[in-house]
């Protein structure tokens, strides 16, 4: 089936309004594309460190929406004509408002992005989406199911690879793990695989609460062994309070540098002593600012691994 795009030009301080006029509208799946530069929170949800330099916000949003071709375009249209209307009324400036018609091939669209995750290995660990097949040489593989979703974490990245290794070298049947920035609860969830005790799993986004539920439902993890939290475990100290101190034999944080910097100080007395801290997320020419950042705050440097442009540094908490 192919399906009619049509493409809005207005302005980005109108796109919230926007959108959810459309969606009132009753029209699903909407595209805004602008040059409204990441705000430091979105790159460290999103995990982008180095962006490209783009170009300048000239204050243009393109936003497009999707209609099937038996859908009534013109009602739906004008449907949408009324609202900007009614949104320029209001005093909010909204550009052009011009709306181009085109065509797109693609059939499944909503769906589209399945092709591009498909089942991959770390090491012996096989990590696949729910709808691929275990293949008969891989059965006696440790599986771990997981579908990409809004929370980060597919095991994909580099940086989570690495922090795998990092927790197959020091995990334990008596493991009580701290995962700061769990997003799907991979790492949670191949340490429990793996035999560890228990984990809990912090993060910021909310979005990681349902991942993380639909992910340990998926590889049959026992609910009592991972509890999640959310909150910013930098900043809140009821947050710390519940996540404990001097409790956890491994604290894996995998989130940009920037962000382990005024990490470490707190995780150091959530550590038991002589407990192991695993870090990635760190872009190649950070490696140093972690690793001052560590030794500072008086952790013994165990290892700098290093995948692709990315680095991990293991250290341990003196007894
Ligand atoms: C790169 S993802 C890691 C996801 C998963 N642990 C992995 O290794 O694939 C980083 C995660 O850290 C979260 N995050 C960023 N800052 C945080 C903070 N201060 N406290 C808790 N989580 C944080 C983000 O929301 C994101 O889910």
């Amino acid at each position: 089936m192919k399906w009619n795009k049509y493409t809005l030009k207005t302005r980005t301080e109108a796109e919230d309004l926007i959108s959810s006029m459309m969606q009132d509208a009753g029209i699903e799946g909407i595209e805004i594309e602008d040059k409204v530069p990441l705000s430091q929170r979105e790159k460290e949800q999103m995990f982008v460190d180095i962006l490209p330099e783009g170009p300048a916000d000239d204050g243009v949003a393109y936003i497009s929406f999707y209609l099937e071709p038996d859908a009534d375009q013109e009602e739906m249209l004008e449907r949408v004509r009324e609202g900007l209307k009614e949104i320029a009324g209001w005093g909010v400036e909204i550009g052009e408002a011009t709306i181009q018609a085109s065509k797109t091939e693609d059939k499944d669209w909503i769906n589209n992005w399945k092709e591009f995750f498909h089942q991959f290995y770390v090491d012996d660990i096989l990590i696949k989406p729910s709808w691929e097949e275990v293949k008969p040489e891989d059965r006696e593989k440790l599986l771990i199911q997981i579908d990409p979703g809004t929370a980060f974490g597919t095991g994909m990245h580099e940086t989570t690879q690495l922090c795998i290794r990092q927790l197959r070298k020091f995990l334990t049947p008596e493991t009580e793990l701290l995962d700061v920035g769990t997003g799907s609860g991979i790492l949670s969830i191949i340490s429990l695989k793996l035999g560890a005790k228990h984990a809990v799993g912090t993060d910021l986004d909310p979005c990681a609460v349902e991942a993380v539920r639909e992910n340990m439902e998926v590889n049959g993890i026992d609910p009592t062994s991972f509890e999640m939290m959310i909150g910013n475990i930098i900043t809140e100290k009821e947050i710390q309070d519940r996540v404990g101190y001097e409790c956890y034999d491994i604290v894996v944080a995998n989130i940009l540098a920037e962000v382990l910097v005024p990490l470490t100080p707190v995780i150091l007395s959530q550590l038991k002593p002589g407990g192991v801290y695993i870090t990635s997320g760190i872009i190649d020419d950070k490696e140093d600012l972690v690793v001052e950042t560590v030794k500072k705050c008086g952790l013994t440097v165990l290892e700098v691994t290093h995948q692709g442009e990315w680095v991990s540094v293991t250290a341990r908490k003196e007894q």
